[in-house]
C-alpha cells in the first residue's frame, strides 16, 4: 500500500530468480519423498489469544515451494513494509487515500483492546448496545408489530457488503438460529426478488432492515420503497413503518427523509468499508437471528485473528502464509484464479461473500501513486461447498489445463452428526483425499498397471492425473461463532497483505461507479426510440429490440 510497483522490490527478483531456476523441480511427489518432516515445516497450528477453543490447524505443505522460496516470501512482505501499513491501518490512518479514509473494521470488534483516535471509534460500544437491547426484544416477542403481534419475520434490504456479509453468517450459523424467526435477504433491483419474498410475509409480523452504508443505493432504496408501498397497502397509516423498518446506515439524513425515524436507525462510520461490514451495524439480522451473545463470539473470533496477525512474526503469521503463497501462484506462475472449497455445507456462501471481499478489494490496475501495474493484481475468487464442486468443476481442476490454486476447509466435528456421523466421515474422506489427488496425481505407470496390457493408448492417457497441483488444507474443531469469526478476519488480512504488496488501494471500488452513471442515463432514455441518443450501435440496438418487444 505504499504505492511502491512490487517488481521493484528485490525480493520479488529473487523470487523471479527462483521461480526460473527451480520450478521445474519443484514436483510434490519428490518434495515429500525428499522430506520427511515436510508436514511439520509447513503447518501452522492456530489458537486465539483469547480462547483455546477458537484453533485450526492450516496445513500448507501442498504447496510448490522450498524453505527458500518460502523465506523469500516472507522477504517480500518486509520489504513491501506489510507490518507498517498494518500499524497504520490499526492506527486508523488514512491508508484508503482515493477517499481520504480510515479502515478501522478492527475497531468494530476491538473490546478496548486498543486506543483508536478516530471520530465514531468511541461510539462503537453505544451501537453494540443498541443492535443488544434491540435483537433482544425482536427474539423475544416483546417487540410488537402494529396490531400487536410478535415479529417472526426479517427481511434484509442491502446489496453487496449491506447483503453478501450477513446472508453468508446466518447461513454459516444456522445451528445456532431461532429456527422459529425466519430471515429473508432480499438484493437484486429484479421486481422478482422482492415479489417472492413478500409472498413469504405476513405485514402484521415482518419486520424490514433497509440495510445501506451510503442509503444512496438505487437497488436498495427502490427495493425499500417498494416494500413501504406493500406493507403500507395493508397497514394503511404511516405512523405503523416505526414498528415494521430500521435503517443501518452512515447517512442519518437520507435515512430520516425515508421515513425511518432516528431511534430506528443504527450507525456506522465512513470507515467501515462496504465488504468489510457485517461486523458493525449491517450485523443486525446476524444478531437477530442467531443471538447477541452468539454474533458478540463473532466478533471476539475477529478480534483474537486481529491480534495475531498484529504481532505473530511473519513465519507464524497466516494471513501473511496465505498472502504470500497466493502471490506465489498469481505473479509467478501466472495462476489466474484461486479456490475456496469448505467442506461444510453451512458454509455454502462463503465463496460468494469473498468474490466480494477479495475481488473488489484487490481487482485494481493502478498503484496508490497513480502507476499502472505491469503484474498481476487479485485473483479471480470463486469456489463451492464439498463434494458439489467435486461433482461439477474438480474435472478441470484435476485435468485441466490450468493451475488453480485452492483452499480446503473443514470442520472436524458436524452440527449434524446423522446416521452415527457416516455422513460427516464421507465428507471429511474427500476432504483429505483430494488435495492429495490434486498434488499427487496418477502416474501413467500407475495407470497402466491397473489397466492391464490390453488398455488402448487414449484411455491410459486420459486417466493420468498430472498432480502437482497446490492446495491448503484448514481443519477445525467445529464451525462456531468464534471459529466463523477468526476464519473471516483471516482472509481480510490476507487480502491486506497482498494489497501492500500490489502497491494497491484495497478499500475503494471505483470499479463499480461507471456501469451505474451509464443506467441511470438509459433509464431515462428507455420510453421512447427517439430520446435514445449518445449510445454505440450496439446498445441502440439493444434498448430499440427491447422497446419494440416490452408489453407493459
Ligand atoms: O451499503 P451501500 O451503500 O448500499 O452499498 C452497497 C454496495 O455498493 C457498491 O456496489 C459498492 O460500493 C459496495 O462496496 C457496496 O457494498
Amino acid at each position: 500500500m505504499s504505492g511502491r510497483l512490487a517488481t521493484e522490490y528485490s525480493a520479488w527478483k529473487k523470487l523471479q530468480d527462483l521461480y526460473d531456476t527451480e520450478h521445474n523441480r519443484l514436483v510434490l511427489r519428490d518434495l515429500f519423498a525428499k522430506d520427511p518432516q515436510r508436514f511439520q515445516k509447513f503447518n501452522r497450528e492456530y489458537v486465539s489469544p483469547d480462547d483455546a477453543s477458537t484453533t485450526f490447524l492450516l496445513d500448507f505443505s501442498k504447496n510448490l515451494i522450498t524453505e527458500p522460496i518460502f523465506a523469500a516470501l516472507l522477504d517480500l512482505v518486509r520489504e513491501a513494509q506489510v507490518e507498517e501499513y498494518r500499524e497504520k491501518m490499526f492506527a486508523g490512518e488514512h491508508i484508503n487515500t482515493s477517499e481520504d479514509r480510515a479502515v478501522l473494521h478492527v475497531a468494530l470488534r476491538n473490546f478496548d483492546e486498543w486506543k483508536i483516535p478516530e471520530s465514531g471509534v468511541n461510539e462503537v460500544d453505544q451501537v453494540l448496545a443498541h443492535i443488544k437491547e434491540f435483537s433482544e426484544s425482536v427474539r423475544s416477542g416483546e417487540w410488537k408489530g402494529y396490531t400487536g403481534k410478535s415479529i417472526n419475520t426479517i427481511v434484509n434490504i442491502g446489496i453487496g457488503g449491506s447483503d453478501l456479509g450477513p446472508v453468508m453468517v446466518t447461513e454459516a450459523l444456522k445451528a445456532y438460529s431461532k429456527r422459529d424467526l425466519t430471515a429473508h435477504f432480499v438484493s437484486n433491483i429484479d421486481g422478482t426478488h422482492l415479489a417472492e419474498t413478500l409472498r413469504l410475509c405476513d405485514p402484521e409480523t415482518t419486520l424490514f432492515i433497509i440495510a445501506s452504508k451510503t442509503f444512496t443505493t438505487q437497488e436498495t432504496i427502490t427495493n425499500a420503497t417498494s416494500a413501504r408501498d406493500w406493507f403500507l397497502s395493508t397497514a394503511k397509516d404511516k405512523v405503523h413503518v416505526a414498528r415494521h423498518f430500521v435503517a443501518l446506515s452512515t447517512n442519518t439524513k437520507a435515512v430520516t427523509e425515508f421515513g425511518i425515524s432516528s431511534e430506528n436507525m443504527f450507525q456506522f462510520w465512513d470507515w467501515v468499508g462496504g465488504r468489510y461490514s457485517l461486523w458493525s451495524a449491517i450485523g443486525l439480522s446476524i444478531a437477530i437471528v442467531i443471538g447477541y451473545a452468539n454474533f458478540e463470539e463473532l466478533l471476539k473470533g475477529a478480534h483474537g485473528m486481529d491480534k495475531h496477525f498484529r504481532s505473530a512474526p511473519l513465519e507464524q503469521n497466516l494471513p501473511v502464509i496465505l498472502a504470500v503463497l497466493g502471490i506465489w501462484y498469481n505473479n509467478f506462475y501466472g495462476a489466474q484464479t484461486h479456490l475456496l472449497l469448505p467442506y461444510d455445507q453451512y458454509l455454502h456462501k462463503f465463496a460468494d461473500y469473498f468474490q466480494q471481499g477479495d475481488m473488489e478489494s484487490n481487482g485494481k490496475s493502478v498503484t496508490k501513486n497513480g502507476q499502472q501495474v505491469a503484474y498481476q493484481t487479485g485473483p479471480i475468487l470463486w469456489g463451492a461447498a464439498g463434494t458439489n464442486g467435486q461433482h461439477s468443476f474438480y474435472q478441470l481442476v484435476h485435468q485441466g489445463t490450468k493451475l488453480i490454486p485452492a483452499d480446503f476447509l473443514a470442520p472436524a466435528i458436524s452440527h449434524n452428526p446423522i446416521a452415527h456421523s457416516l455422513h460427516h466421515r464421507i465428507l471429511l474422506s474427500n476432504f483429505f483425499a483430494q488435495p492429495e489427488a490434486l498434488a499427487f496425481g496418477k502416474t501413467e505407470e500407475e495407470v497402466r498397471k491397473e489397466l492391464g496390457p490390453n488398455a488402448t493408448e487414449p484411455l491410459v492417457k486420459s486417466k493420468v492425473f498430472g498432480g502437482n497441483r497446490p492446495s491448503n488444507s484448514i481443519l477445525f474443531p467445529k464451525l462456531t461463532p468464534s471459529t466463523l469469526g477468526a476464519l473471516v478476519a483471516l482472509y481480510e488480512h490476507k487480502i491486506f497483505t497482498q494489497g501492500v504488496i500490489w502497491g494497491i488501494n484495497s478499500f475503494d471500488q471505483m470499479g463499480v461507479e461507471l456501469g451505474k452513471v451509464l443506467a441511470k442515463n438509459i433509464l431515462a432514455q428507455l420510453e421512447k426510440p427517439e430520446d435514445v441518443q449518445g449510445h454505440d450501435s450496439s446498445t441502440t440496438g439493444l434498448i430499440h429490440y427491447y422497446q419494440k418487444h416490452r408489453k407493459e
